[in-house]
């Protein structure tokens, strides 16, 4: 397959790495990667270890593949989507968190585009070097559910390039079930700057598990079958799992970066809002977390 990898940061790298090895890989990035990579090609090591030789390029414009895979942050998402109208692509899916990327992508994009979670975890080391910091899932299919046979064709395509992967019929389930565990865990982390682990502990279990709850009421609200239960119980395994890790958003408070709230908290409270669920919980931790960021002018 010839895969476009648009995002080559932490996630996309590993991703775009791990497919190269079956694949024919573009991976679209920032300068000093794509440098990096055009001469010494792209070394992961970690839990995973492959030095790998795909095509990078800073400029995303114009390309044709069979698959274009999302992995930009969420905010940059409609940036991505426009460049990669720019080309043809038989197929998009995205790998990213929070919810709403597809929607983006679909109004851009002249195909048809899949929905994607990834359990596997990735960071930047240096320029054309990345770190597997843990070995998971991929699970992909249509973004509204179902089965078609593109999500099977990608499926067995990731599956050769030994990426554990599940064509799952209940994206929508999934979706919401990962936003559940990110609207609970990311902004109390970011805030109180405090490992995953911490939110397992009352009072804030309780702060999480209002999060997750409410995430679940809007979830139901929009026709996707997910119980407080389902919601509770996920965010206290994921938080025990990964109990010593800073989540993404912890991290991204901590280097002054913009933080990927709207696609999270955010969302839940302005799909609640849609669909006449109150969210007060999340409204909170979207309020705070934005303004921590408008202090920075990150937005
Ligand atoms: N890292 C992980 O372990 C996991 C991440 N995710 C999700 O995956 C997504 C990506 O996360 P992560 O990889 O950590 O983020 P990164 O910031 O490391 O990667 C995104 C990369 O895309 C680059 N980029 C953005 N726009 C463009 C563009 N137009 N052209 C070229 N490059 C561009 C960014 O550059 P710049 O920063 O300069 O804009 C950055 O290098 C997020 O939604 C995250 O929540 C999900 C599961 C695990
Ligand atoms: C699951 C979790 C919370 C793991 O840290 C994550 O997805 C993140 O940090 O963004």
């Amino acid at each position: 397959m010839d895969i476009v990898v648009f995002g080559a940061g932490s996630l996309g790298s590993l991703v775009g790495g791990l497919l190269a090895r079956e694949h024919d890989v573009t991976l679209v990035g920032r300068n000093a990667h794509v440098d990096q990579i055009e001469r010494n090609g792209l070394r992961i090591d970690g839990r995973l270890d492959t030095h790998v030789f795909p095509s990078a390029t800073t400029d995303g414009t114009g390309l044709d593949a069979d698959l274009a895979v999302v992995t930009v942050k969420a905010f940059d998402t409609d940036a991505a989507a426009r460049t990669l109208a720019t080309g043809s692509l038989d197929a998009a899916l995205s790998l990213q968190n929070g919810m709403g990327n597809e929607a983006t992508l679909a109004a851009h994009l002249d195909c048809p585009v899949l929905a994607g979670t990834i359990t596997y975890g990735a960071m930047f080391v240096e320029p054309g070097h990345v770190e597997c910091t843990g070995i998971g899932e991929l699970a992909l299919g249509p973004r509204d559910g179902g089965s078609s046979p593109l999500a099977d064709r990608i499926g067995t395509a990731f599956g050769a390039a030994d990426i554990e992967t599940t064509v799952a019929m209940d994206m929508p389930r999934r979706l919401w079930r990962k936003l559940a565990v990110n609207a609970a865990i990311n902004p109390i982390t970011a805030l109180a700057r405090v490992e995953n682990g911490a939110i397992l502990d009352p009072p804030t279990a309780d702060l999480a598990a209002a999060a997750a709850r409410e995430t679940a009421q809007v979830a139901r609200a929009d026709s996707v079958d997910l119980t407080d239960t389902e919601a509770t119980d996920a965010v206290k395994s994921v938080a025990t799992a990964t109990a010593a890790n800073r989540s993404s958003m912890l991290q991204d408070v901590e280097s002054g970066a913009r933080t990927e709230i709207d696609a999270i908290s955010g969302y839940v409270v302005d799909r609640g809002e849609e669909l006449g669920v109150d969210t007060p919980t999340n409204r909170t931790l979207a309020t705070t977390v934005r303004t921590w960021e408008r202090g920075l002018g990150l937005r």
